[in-house]
């Protein structure tokens, strides 16, 4: 089970200003893999990630997910091929804030499973708060409560460690690392050294383009 893109462009536009957010980037993530995503702020690490995910539609190249394309389709199908194999953590918007930590990962959980997660995640005696009553940090390990509920093949997370002080990261990584080594294909788009010095490749984006 793998992700893959193929020359992926990404224009965005404003009056007369054109952003070309994404210029052919092509790249596949394995099982089993950890991949961090590093580049300065407004390379396109956001974009890349919710094309990925087919949150966001490329305006060229193609998303494939385990063979098949998930670009280029209707968001019903779109939804159908992530749904339980694709977790995707997202920069904000990942708690609906009417609901608990626990509410939220039972949301999106097919079948009973467990919340054991939310303890490798140290914060499972959030389990109860709502959203706006949970600090930075927690609300980011919260969304990737949620992003792991289904045991995704594939998860695509933007900045899952950014909030975090430095004991936290690590056991943020080190649980990203047994998802790994479970065979889950981890894309970790992060500043942080510490992602970027635990993960098995790194990939550097640049002006939308990869170095
Ligand atoms: N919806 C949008 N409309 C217009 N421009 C956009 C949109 N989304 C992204 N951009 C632009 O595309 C470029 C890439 O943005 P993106 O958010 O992907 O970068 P990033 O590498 O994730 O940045 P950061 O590290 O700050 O999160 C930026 O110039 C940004 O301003």
């Amino acid at each position: 089970m793998t992700i893959v893109a193929e020359n992926l462009y990404r224009f965005f536009h404003a009056g007369d200003d054109e952003t070309h957010a994404l210029r052919g980037v092509s790249l596949s993530v394995e099982a089993g893999e950890f991949v961090a995503l590093v580049g300065p702020s407004g390379s396109g690490k956001s974009t890349l990630l919710q094309c990925l995910a087919g949150l966001d539609e490329p305006d060229g190249g193609v998303v494939r997910l385990a063979g098949e394309r998930l670009s280029r389709r209707p968001e019903a199908e779109r939804a159908r091929l992530r749904a339980g194999r694709v977790g995707v953590l997202a920069q904000s918007g990942n708690l609906f804030p009417h609901l608990t930590v626990a509410q939220n990962v039972r949301l999106v959980q097919r079948g009973t499973r467990s919340l054991s997660h939310l303890a490798g995640l140290g914060i499972g005696h959030r389990a109860d708060a709502f959203p706006e009553a949970l600090s930075g940090g927690e609300s980011v390990r919260a969304g990737l409560a949620v992003a792991l509920a289904n045991d995704p093949v594939i998860l695509l997370a933007d900045e899952p460690t950014g909030e975090l002080d430095a004991t936290t990261e690590r056991q943020v990584l080190d649980l990203l690392h047994r998802r790994a080594e479970s065979g889950t294909a981890l894309l970790i788009a992060s500043h942080s050294n510490a992602v970027a010095d635990a993960a098995d490749r790194v990939l550097s984006l640049e002006d939308g383009e990869l170095r």
